[in-house]
């Protein structure tokens, strides 16, 4: 399978590293408006392939795309520290305006991955420029926020974070859900199994892991500039879900008919992914509180993603 990247930036190349390490896809094509950048990636991610796999990745233009499986999107801006998604938005809207056409003129059967910020809105700006169906729009969504929240609910219950079932919902920003009411760990409850190793689940514990990942990005983008290899770890989950039609539960970003109330919104729940995209939408069982905080979640989207002029 052959997978494009357009973005050759941080978060562009770490997807391309991990794709080429975890030797999934056949082909990686690193596309960006600086040339040089996009060749200096790919010879330096090339150069890592002898070690792990046999994956070709190379840079060009666009078309080069030509016969791409799935492309992602990561161009555009970034945060500066203390900078929130959302205030990406029009600059990477006028990045994907420019970028959606070129993709799909080479490559029109590609499932198109987005991550770019703000990457809900992303996504549904995609899908209006591109037409697609929705579900061969992804925006990686909430996959990173998950993986963040399972990581800190294993290193608090002293377990591996593949251990732990527990989902972040609603927008990949500030009004993001963390799904406690149906977290667990083995096969157990999370009250359960923390009572059973002695690391009860104590409101202050919440509200660290809370912060912890509500407020990752703002904390790595301070201290490093930017966040990358987890997202570009990711991104090639996806890919690899994707390319052996794994039919894997992930949360990632779509437009929905309706979440909680609200139409016509892109944001994340955990969906199943194969081959085709996204195959089934699975709509967790959520307490009060948390169904009010995914409708104020979908509502915020729905009145960003409206003031938008494409
Ligand atoms: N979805 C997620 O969980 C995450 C998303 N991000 C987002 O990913 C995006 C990329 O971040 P970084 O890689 O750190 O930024 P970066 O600045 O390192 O890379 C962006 C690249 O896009 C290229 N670019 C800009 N306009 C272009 C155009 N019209 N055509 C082709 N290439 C173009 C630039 O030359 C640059 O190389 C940002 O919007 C960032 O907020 C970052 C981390 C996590
Ligand atoms: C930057 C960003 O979106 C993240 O690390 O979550």
């Amino acid at each position: 399978m052959k997978v494009g990247i357009v973005g050759a930036g941080m978060v562009g190349s770490s997807a391309g590293y991990a794709l080429a390490l975890m030797g999934i896809v056949s082909s990686v094509v690193l596309v960006d408006h600086n040339a040089e950048l996009a060749i200096a990636q790919a010879e330096d991610i090339a150069h890592a392939v002898p070690f792990m796999s046999s994956c070709v990745v190379e840079a060009g233009d666009y078309d080069r795309l030509s016969g791409a499986s799935v492309v992602i999107l990561a161009a555009g801006v970034s945060q500066k520290p203390g900078e929130t998604r959302l205030a990406l938005l029009e600059r990477n809207a006028a990045v994907f305006r420019d970028v959606v056409g070129n993709v799909l003129r080479v490559a029109p059967d590609a499932i198109l991955l987005i991550a770019s910020n703000p990457v809900d809105i992303m996504t549904q700006i995609t899908v209006r420029l591109s037409g697609l169906p929705a579900a061969r729009v992804i925006g990686s969504g909430t996959i990173l926020d998950t993986a963040r929240f399972r990581s800190l609910l294993g290193r608090h219950l002293g377990i591996s974070p593949q251990s732990v079932h527990a989902y972040v919902l609603g927008e990949h920003g500030d009004s993001e859900v963390l799904a406690w009411s149906n977290a667990r760990a083995g096969s157990l409850s999370l009250a359960g199994f923390a009572a059973q190793v002695g690391s009860a689940i104590t409101a202050d514990v919440r509200a660290r892991i809370d912060d912890g990942v509500r407020n990752a990005a703002y904390k790595i983008i301070k201290g490093k500039g930017a966040t990358y290899y987890g997202i570009g770890a990711g991104l090639a989950r996806i890919v690899k879900a994707i390319a052996q039609d794994q039919q894997e539960v992930l949360t990632v970003s779509m437009v929905n008919r309706e979440i909680e109330g609200v139409a016509d919104v892109a944001l994340s729940i955990p969906r199943v992914i194969g081959a085709t995209g996204i195959m089934t939408d699975l709509f967790p069982d959520l307490d009060a509180e948390e169904r009010a905080a995914l409708h104020r979640s979908a509502a915020l989207l729905k009145a960003t993603v409206e003031a938008v002029s494409l």
